[in-house]
């Protein structure tokens, strides 16, 4: 079973948006392992989605929309890397993380720490805002030296050719694709990013 990790530069950088569309290209399941706060994303991904896919259930859910470290807290529940496994599947895996890379889950352990135990490859979304150049370089960086495995990058929302090209150039990272900006996200507009996707 081929797994990836969808993680971002930030929360709300695209990686639900992302995942739905990975889910239909690759006709995957998706699993979310840490949810905080609702609408959850397997529910968004569920709307976004031909109907034949897995969405497996949420390693947990918590209720504030918080970090989970906080969210957590706030329930009295301490998270741990150890503590989530992979959803059994013969099928390609789709994971999607919480917030960027370095949002935690407890004191010392962070969101993507769980990517290796899980043996997954990551995938980043970048999102082009003024300042993700900065994001987008830190989150490689972090990656990078820490050996991650890395599929490569998704570029989502308004092009910036001069962004994306130096952060290509410099990270000699993959371009998985660029997501366009969408009026309106909904089933036709995740199917219509297909073809903008390759991997
Ligand atoms: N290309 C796009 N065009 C238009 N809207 C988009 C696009 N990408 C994402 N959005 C919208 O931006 C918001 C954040 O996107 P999304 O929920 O995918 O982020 P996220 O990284 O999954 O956030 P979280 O950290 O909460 O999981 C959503 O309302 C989504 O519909
Ligand atoms: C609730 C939100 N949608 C995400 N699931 C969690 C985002 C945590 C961000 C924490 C931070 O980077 O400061
Ligand atoms: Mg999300």
């Amino acid at each position: 079973m081929k797994k990836y990790f969808v993680t971002g530069i930030d929360t709300d950088s695209g990686k639900t948006v992302a995942s739905a569309i990975l889910v239909e290209k690759l006709k995957a399941d998706y699993w979310k392992p840490i949810q905080a706060g609702q609408p959850t994303d397997s529910d968004t991904v569920r709307s976004l989605i031909s109907n034949d896919k897995i969405i497996h259930p949420e390693g947990i859910v918590l209720d504030a929309p918080m970090s989970p470290h906080a969210a957590a807290q706030l329930e009295n529940i301490e998270l741990k890397a150890a503590q989530f496994q992979t959803p059994e599947t013969n099928n390609t895996l789709i994971i999607e993380g919480a917030g960027g890379l370095l949002v935690p889950i407890n004191d010392s352990e962070f969101v993507i720490d769980l990517a290796k135990p899980f043996d997954a490859e990551v995938i980043l979304v970048s999102r082009n805002y003024l300042g993700s150049i900065n994001h987008t370089m830190l989150s490689i960086n972090y990656l990078q030296t820490n050996n991650f495995k890395i599929a490569g990058i998704i570029f989502n929302d308004t092009p910036n050719p001069a962004t994306e090209s130096f952060i290509l150039n410099y990270s000699k990272l993959p371009c998985l694709g660029r997501i366009e900006p969408l009026t309106e996200v909904n089933k036709s507009a995740i199917q219509s990013q297909l073809q903008n996707i390759s991997l």
